[in-house]
C-alpha cells in the first residue's frame, strides 16, 4: 500500500529533489525530546526537532486564494472525504467547524499551483530539515473553524512528515495554534503567523487548538518518503481498524507486528493493552500499559490509567503511587495561563483520584490503629492541598468539599 500511495501522490504532486538553499538561520526550532517523535523518528535526521520559518513562505494572496478555493470546495461538497480515513474518522467535530477540503478534491489549476509551491519551496525545506530524499505529498487538508471550536484530540498524522501553514492572519482569531506535546516547559499551543511554515515528524503527538473568537484556516500537508514504508505506523492504523470491527485477534496481530519493528512505541503498547483488556487478561494488559507509561513520559494518561486500574482492584496505596508519579511529572503545568485544556482535565481527575486514595488509606489506618496514624499525618496534608487545588475551578463542588472536610477531620485526629 505504501508503493501505491507513493505512486499516486507522485503523479499529482511530484517529489522532492534536493534540499534547495534553506539553512538553519531560516528557522526557529525546538525539540520534543529524543525518542518522543514516533516510530519513524530514527529514519529522520533531527526527527524530534520541530521547525518554524522566520519568514512567510506563502504570500498573503496565496493564502487568501487557498481559503477561497477551500470555501468553494466545501460549499460544493467536492472537498468532502472520498474515502473513510481511518486515522481521523472517530474525531469529534462541532457544528462550529466550517469544514475541511481535501487537497485531492480541489480543481486542477489549484493543484498545479500547490504542486509548484511544494516543488520549489516546501519539499526542499523538509529535505533540508530532516535529510529525507524523495518526499511526496500523500494528502493534505485545508481546515476551517469558526469560534467557539473544539480542540482536536492529540494525535499522529498518517504520514512521515507534516507541514502546517496557517492561512488566516493571527489577528483574525484568539486561541488557536497547534499544540505540540513536549515542545516546551509551558505546554501551550504554538501560534505562528500567516504563511509561515511549521514542520514536524508526523509521529510527534500534536493537535489543532480550539479558537475562542474569530475564524481560522490552516493548510496541513502530509508527506511520505519513497523508501520508508512506515510499517509500525501502518500496523497501528490496521490494529485500530480491526479493533473497531471487533476483530480482536486481528487487532492484536497488527499491534504485535508493529511492536516487532518498533518495540519502543507507546501507542502500539497501548493498543495491545486495549485488546488484552477486552480479553479479560488483566495482568497482560497492565504490563502493556506499564510499558507505554515508561516509554513515553510526555503524556501521563497511561500512568493515570494504571492508577485507575489499581483503584478498581481496591489497591489504593499502589494506585496512589501511580497518581503521585503522574502529578509530579505534570508539576502543576496545568495551572498555568493558557494551559492545554485536556491536560487540565486529566490533571484535575488525577488530583481527585490521588486524594481519594489517600482518604481510603487514612480511613483504613484510623480503623486499624487508633494510636499512631503516621501515614495519615504525613500524607493527608498533600491530599487536602490537592482537593483545594481541585476546588479552584469549581468552588461549589459539594463532593470535593466534603472529601476535603473529611480529610481535614482525619488529619486532626492523626495529629
Ligand atoms: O490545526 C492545526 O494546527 C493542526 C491540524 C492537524 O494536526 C491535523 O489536521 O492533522
Ligand atoms: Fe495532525
Amino acid at each position: 500500500s505504501h508503493d501505491i500511495e507513493y505512486t499516486n501522490s507522485f503523479n499529482i504532486f511530484g517529489a522532492s529533489s534536493g534540499a534547495g538553499s534553506w539553512s538553519d538561520d531560516d528557522f526557529t526550532s525546538s525539540s520534543v525530546g529524543t525518542g518522543n517523535a514516533g516510530p519513524d523518528e530514527s529514519f529522520l535526521r533531527r526527527g524530534a526537532q520541530v521547525f518554524a520559518t522566520r519568514e512567510p513562505v506563502l504570500s498573503k494572496s496565496e493564502c487568501e486564494s487557498l481559503i477561497r478555493e477551500a470555501q468553494k470546495a466545501i460549499a460544493a461538497g467536492s472537498g468532502a472525504k472520498l474515502e473513510v480515513d481511518l486515522s481521523r474518522k472517530d474525531w469529534e467535530r462541532t457544528n462550529s467547524d466550517i469544514g475541511e477540503a481535501r487537497l485531492s478534491g480541489l480543481p486542477p489549476d489549484t493543484l498545479n499551483r500547490l504542486r509548484s509551491i511544494l516543488n520549489d519551496r516546501l519539499y526542499p525545506m523538509l529535505e533540508s530539515r530532516y535529510g529525507v530524499p524523495d518526499l511526496t505529498a500523500y494528502d493534505g487538508l485545508i481546515l476551517g473553524s469558526i469560534a467557539p471550536s473544539q480542540s482536536q484530540p492529540v494525535h499522529r498524522d498518517a504520514s512521515l512528515l507534516t507541514l502546517n501553514i496557517p492561512l488566516s492572519d493571527s489577528h483574525d482569531y484568539t486561541g488557536g495554534g497547534t499544540y505540540i506535546e513536549g515542545i516546551s516547559e509551558l505546554d501551550t499551543p504554538l501560534v505562528i503567523e500567516r504563511g509561515h511554515v511549521l514542520c514536524h515528524a508526523s509521529g510527534v503527538m500534536h493537535a489543532g487548538n480550539a479558537i475562542k473568537t474569530g475564524e481560522r484556516w490552516v493548510l496541513v500537508i502530509f508527506c511520505i518518503a519513497r523508501d520508508e514504508p512506515q510499517i509500525a505506523r501502518r500496523c497501528h492504523a490496521g490494529g485500530l481498524a480491526a479493533f473497531d470491527d471487533d476483530n480482536l485477534e486481528g487487532a492484536f496481530e497488527y499491534f504485535e507486528a508493529g511492536l516487532s519493528v518498533a518495540p519502543g512505541d507507546h501507542l502500539l503498547h497501548m493498543g495491545a493493552g486495549r485488546v488484552q483488556h477486552a480479553w479479560g487478561k488483566s495482568s497482560a494488559s497492565f504490563k502493556s500499559l506499564k510499558a507505554a507509561a515508561d516509554l513515553y513520559l510526555l503524556d501521563q494518561r497511561a500512568q493515570i490509567a494504571l492508577g485507575d486500574a489499581l483503584m478498581a482492584q481496591k489497591r489504593p496505596r499502589a494506585a496512589l503511587r501511580r497518581f503521585d508519579k503522574a502529578l509530579s511529572a505534570i508539576g502543576d503545568r496545568d495551572l498555568l495561563d493558557g494551559a492545554w485544556m485536556p491536560l487540565k482535565a486529566l490533571t484535575w481527575n488525577a488530583r481527585v483520584s490521588a486524594a481519594t486514595c489517600a482518604l481510603l488509606c487514612a480511613e483504613a489506618e484510623a480503623e486499624k490503629s487508633k494510636k499512631d496514624m503516621g501515614w495519615s499525618r504525613s500524607r493527608l496534608p498533600e491530599a487536602v492541598g490537592r482537593l483545594s487545588t481541585a476546588l479552584r475551578p469549581c468552588p461549589d463542588n459539594g463532593y470535593i468539599q466534603s472529601m476535603r472536610e473529611r480529610a481535614v477531620e482525619l488529619l486532626r485526629s492523626a495529629e
